[in-house]
C-alpha cells in the first residue's frame, strides 16, 4: 500500500500509511485504540474507499478492483460476520458459494476449513450455541474457506480466554507460509509471539516497520546492563555515570537480594557497548560484583518509545501554536463515517440476517 490516507469528514483517520507484506509473512499491524488499524483493515479489505492512495492484494487496486480483491482475501472483522441460526458446516458452504468456489469444490474447501480450524466436533452445532473462543475460529475458517492468498485479521484474540488466545495465535501461524497474513492487534505480546514483521501505527502514521528483533535492537531504549554489586553503590553509581556509552545509571530497589548487597541498572547510549569499561570501572573501585547481565529492550520498550515520541512532539508543536493545520486526530466520530461506502462495499458481515438462509442446508 501506497501513501494512503483517510478522513472522516475532515479528521485524518490514517496519513500517508505505506507498507508491503511479502508473500507467506505475517505482518502485524500494531498500535493503540484509536490508532488506525480498523480504518486500515476495511481499506485494504476492499470495504471502505480511501481519501487518497493506493492499496494493492495479489496485483489487484482494492478500490478500482474491489471484488477480486475480495476474491482473493479472507477478512475477519473486529465483530466476525457469523449468522447465530445455522450450523458451523451450513455457514460455511453459506460463504463459500458467497466467494464463488465452484459447487464441485465446495465440499472439499468446507472440510479443509474444519479441520484447520479444529472445528470437527462441533460442524453441526449451531453457531449460536457456541463459546466465544469457537465463534473466532468459525470466523476464521469463513476468512480461509475460498483459500485465499492473503488473510486480514482485524484485533483476532480480543475478548477471549487465555487458553482460547493461545490456540488461535497457533492457528494463525500454522496459516503463515501458504497464506500470507496481516493481522492488527494493540496487544504487543501477539505481535512478538505471532509476526515475523511488524508495522506500529500511532494516531494515524506508520512510525515503524521492521521485523520485531530489529526493532528491539535498533531502538535500545531499554537496553544496557544489570549489575549486582557488594554493599552501597552510590558512589559507583557516579563512576558509571560519567563513562562513555552510558546514558543513565539507576540503584532499583529490591527486597530480592540478599542484605547488603545493591541492584544498578544502566541503560546504555544506542550502538555504543561500554560493558568493558563498566565491568573495569566497578572491579578497579574494589567493589565485589556478584553478576553483570545484558538487558535488551522489549517491544513494549520500542512501542512506548515510539508513540511517547511522537506525543511529546505534538505538545510542543501545541504549546507552541504550530500544531494549528495539522489537529490530533479526534476520537469523535465524525457526520460523515460510512456515508460515502457504496452499497456494493458493504462486507456479507453487514448483510442484514433476513437476507441469508436460516438453517444449514443451502448448499
Ligand atoms: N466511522 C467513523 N466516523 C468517524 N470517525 C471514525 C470512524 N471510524 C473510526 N473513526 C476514527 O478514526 C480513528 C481511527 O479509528 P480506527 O477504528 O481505525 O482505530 P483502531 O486503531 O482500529 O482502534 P481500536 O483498536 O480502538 O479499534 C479514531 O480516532 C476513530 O475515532
Amino acid at each position: 500500500m501506497d501513501r494512503l490516507s483517510k478522513l472522516y469528514g475532515v479528521t485524518p483517520a490514517i496519513q500517508d500509511v505505506s507498507f508491503k507484506v511479502e508473500p507467506g509473512e505475517i505482518l502485524g499491524f500494531l498500535g493503540p485504540n484509536g490508532a488506525g488499524k480498523t480504518t486500515t483493515m476495511r481499506i485494504l479489505a476492499g470495504y471502505l474507499p480511501a481519501t487518497s492512495g493506493t492499496a494493492r492484494i495479489a496485483g489487484y487496486d482494492v478500490h478500482e478492483n474491489s471484488l477480486a480483491v475480495r476474491q482473493r482475501i479472507g477478512y475477519l472483522p473486529e465483530t466476525p460476520p457469523l449468522y447465530p441460526e445455522m450450523t458451523v458446516e451450513g455457514f460455511l458452504y453459506f460463504v463459500a458459494r458467497l466467494k464463488g468456489v465452484s459447487a464441485g469444490d465446495r465440499t472439499k474447501r468446507v472440510k479443509m476449513a474444519i479441520a484447520r480450524c479444529n472445528l470437527v466436533e462441533k460442524r453441526k452445532v449451531l453457531i449460536r450455541k457456541l463459546s466465544k473462543g469457537f465463534r473466532q475460529r468459525v470466523g476464521i475458517a469463513q476468512a480461509i474457506v475460498h483459500d485465499p492468498p492473503a488473510i486480514i485479521l482485524d484485533e483476532p484474540t480480543v475478548g477471549l480466554d487465555p487458553r482460547q488466545i493461545i490456540d488461535v495465535r497457533n492457528l494463525i501461524k500454522s496459516l503463515a507460509g501458504e497464506h500470507t497474513i496481516i493481522l492488527s492487534t494493540h496487544i504487543l505480546p501477539e505481535v512478538s509471539m505471532t509476526c515475523s514483521r511488524v508495522a506500529i501505527i500511532n494516531r494515524g502514521k506508520i512510525v515503524a516497520t521492521n521485523s520485531p528483533e530489529n526493532l528491539m535492537a535498533q531502538l535500545t531504549g531499554g537496553a544496557g546492563y544489570e549489575l549486582e554489586v557488594d554493599g552501597d553503590a552510590t558512589q559507583l553509581q557516579k563512576l558509571l555515570q560519567v563513562l562513555q556509552g552510558v546514558c543513565l545509571v539507576e540503584i532499583v530497589p529490591t527486597q530480592q537480594l540478599p542484605p547488603n548487597r545493591s541492584l544498578i541498572r544502566i541503560v546504555t547510549v544506542p550502538g555504543t557497548d561500554p560493558g568493558r569499561d563498566i565491568a573495569a570501572v566497578t572491579v578497579g573501585a574494589g567493589i565485589g560484583l556478584h553478576e553483570m547481565r545484558r538487558t535488551r529492550a522489549t517491544l513494549e520498550d520500542v512501542f512506548l518509545e515510539l508513540t511517547t515520541q511522537e506525543r511529546r512532539a505534538e505538545n510542543l508543536e501545541i504549546e507552541t501554536g504550530n500544531n494549528l493545520a495539522e489537529s490530533p486526530i479526534s476520537d469523535s466520530p465524525s457526520e460523515v463515517p460510512e456515508s460515502n461506502v457504496s452499497q456494493s462495499q458493504v462486507p456479507e458481515s453487514e448483510v442484514p440476517e433476513s437476507d441469508v438462509p436460516q438453517s444449514g442446508e443451502d448448499r
